[in-house]
């Protein structure tokens, strides 16, 4: 499988994520934005990946914040892959790290992406009101419904990819909150899952 098929994007996209990509390779030595070892794999570790996303989210979308995007991933990749279609609209990405805040803006120069970056704890900031909500590898699920609860709209969803540990993360977050969830599984990996989430409240 080539890089381009198993994206579904133009050539256009294509390209930007080939930009964004080759900035990952020239700044993960300084600033550790993946894991080294999955760095060579980097398309389909955290681009494909992340892509896979973009296409679980009820289109067209608004606002979409990503929280604690580290190098970008999904936020990022969901940003460029957006803006044929201006789905999402803006994008937010949420993120404590001043360096991998630093990357991250130079992504969106470099590429014109819809992205903003707010360089600062979740818990700090006022409500996002976002229509779509990400995060991956970030938190536990409990947690994860927490940062839903503040940030998401009332009508929103919420896009959790979560690994081989996804059902027990998922009875526990029962005991603390309400919603209604969707499994779609991977398709870059056999074993994690993607949670879809909507109409978060405490339980
Ligand atoms: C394990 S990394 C995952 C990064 C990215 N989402 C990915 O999947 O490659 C978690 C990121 O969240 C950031 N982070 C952790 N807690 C945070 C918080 N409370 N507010 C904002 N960012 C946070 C960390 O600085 C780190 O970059």
């Amino acid at each position: 499988m080539s890089a381009f098929d198993g994206l579904n994007v133009s050539r256009e996209t294509f390209e930007r994520l080939k930009i964004y990509e080759s900035l990952l390779h020239k700044w993960n030595p300084r600033i550790n934005l993946v894991a080294r070892s999955t760095l060579d794999s980097a398309w389909t570790r955290h681009i494909l990946d992340s892509a896979q996303i973009y296409h679980l989210a009820p289109h067209p979308v608004a606002h979409w914040a990503d929280l604690g995007s580290g190098g970008g991933f999904p936020g990022l990749v969901v940003a460029i892959m957006g803006m044929e279609a201006e789905s999402p609209a803006a994008v937010t990405l949420v993120e404590s790290d001043t360096r991998k805040c630093t990357f991250l803006r130079t992504v969106i120069r470099e590429i014109g992406a819809p992205a903003r970056v707010i360089n600062d704890r979740i818990e700090n900031l006022d409500p996002l009101q976002a229509d779509v909500l990400s995060a991956r590898a970030l938190a536990d699920l409990t947690t994860l419904l927490g940062f839903a609860d503040q940030h998401l709209s009332k009508t929103g969803m919420a896009i959790f990819p979560k690994g081989e540990s996804w059902a027990k993360e998922l009875s526990d977050a029962e005991r603390a909150w309400s919603f209604s969830h969707r499994v779609a599984k991977s398709k870059t990996e056999t074993g994690p899952v993607i949670l879809t989430v909507t109409g978060v409240a405490r339980a």
